[in-house]
């Protein structure tokens, strides 16, 4: 079914999708997706976030139709992504994490090829090579094998690959996982560029969350199947009323011990542990932080650090998922 050019909520958006993985040899079956929603505004970075295993990777799957949903209905790119996959996929990119490109030719020959397998003639897709070589400043090194590329000119050329076909749909799977400060901000510029000026819409997941507040305008952070908070980084951010305190003890052991003197304390609360480290909430993060301060130092516990900050995008998801993001990801952020 093709919805109308002008029903912009069909561009990308999910509704109540579920899929469920077999369990097989008697383990028990494993539900990815429970009731996933959620809509994209045409033009704008959408970013998927959660923690490992919350089911990203089975949402992108299907709305790329590489994977089908036990229920639910979803719309990309103005079609119906089961009644119309085959147009579904002719008008979306996909940029998955693992690189798509033969490292024994050259940019161009591997552009040339992706055109080609979209079914451009051979001049058409020469030339549209040649725009993506240029556009992600890969002209210089278009002749040479791929397998001599840097991280970040390798991501590009993954990108531009992802382009070949003028998508309306982007889907870029951690664009930027291991690259370099400087490529990671070309790649956040090429990024910002593909939705502002080319109206591009952008599914992201992301690693970073300086990434996600960074390009998306709308976030959806996902954990074990379900949506668990949306909105754009600001609101979300806004959401949370007050500071955050965060004290570094100088040992793990004494976590226990400083949780029961900083309980006795109306502010900091809600206390969040990760390993040595005790994330709570103020209303005024200045006032309460020397209190706290005080009935550790009164318990004999040692102190690492102690600071406050305005909420960030990692309180956001800690709320919401009750874990770190940067826990969760362990030594990749
Ligand atoms: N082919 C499969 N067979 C069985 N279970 C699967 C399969 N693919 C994913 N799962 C399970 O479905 C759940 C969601 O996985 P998914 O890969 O979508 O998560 P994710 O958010 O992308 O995680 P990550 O950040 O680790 O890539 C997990 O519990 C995972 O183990």
């Amino acid at each position: 079914m093709t919805a109308t050019i002008t029903d912009r909520s069909t561009v990308l958006s999910a509704r109540d999708l579920v899929k469920t993985y077999p369990g097989g040899r008697g383990k028990e079956s494993v539900t990815a997706l429970d009731g996933v929603s959620f809509t994209a505004e045409p033009g704008t970075v959408l970013g998927l976030l959660g923690p490992n295993g919350a089911g990203k990777s089975t949402t992108v799957k299907i709305l790329t139709t590489l994977s089908r949903a036990d229920s639910g209905t979803a719309y990309v790119a103005g079609h119906d992504i089961s009644a119309s996959p085959g147009e579904v996929r002719r008008l979306i990119g996909f940029v998955a994490q693992k690189p798509v490109t033969d490292p024994m030719d050259t940019g161009r020959e591997n552009l040339e090829l992706a055109a080609r397998i979209h079914g451009q003639t051979r001049r058409d897709a020469r030339l549209r090579a040649n725009e993506l070589l240029d556009r992600f400043n890969l002209t210089d090194a278009a002749d040479r094998l791929v397998r001599t590329y840097s991280g970040g000119m390798a991501r590009k050329l993954d990108v531009a690959i992802g382009l070949v076909n003028r998508p309306q749909v982007l889907f870029l799977d951690e664009p930027t996982t291991g690259l370099d400060p400087q490529a990671r901000s070309e790649m956040w510029q090429e990024v910002g560029r593909l939705a502002g000026e080319d109206q591009m819409t952008i599914l992201l997941t992301t690693h970073y969350l300086d990434e996600a507040d960074h390009l998306a305008a709308h976030l959806v952070i996902v954990d074990e199947g379900h949506v668990v908070a949306e909105g754009s980084p600001d609101a979300l951010k806004s959401e949370l009323r007050g500071d955050t305190v965060i004290i570094e003890l100088a040992s793990e052991g004494d976590v226990s011990a400083a949780r029961a003197a900083l309980d006795r304390l109306p502010e900091p609360r809600e206390f969040v542990v990760d390993g040595a480290v005790l994330r709570g909430r103020a209303d005024h993060g200045g006032r309460a932080l020397p209190g706290a301060i005080g009935v550790l130092e009164a318990a004999g516990i040692a102190i690492e650090s102690a600071t406050v900050s305005r909420p960030s995008l990692d309180d956001v998801y800690l709320k919401h998922t009750g874990r770190s993001f940067t826990a969760a990801k362990g030594d990749e952020s």
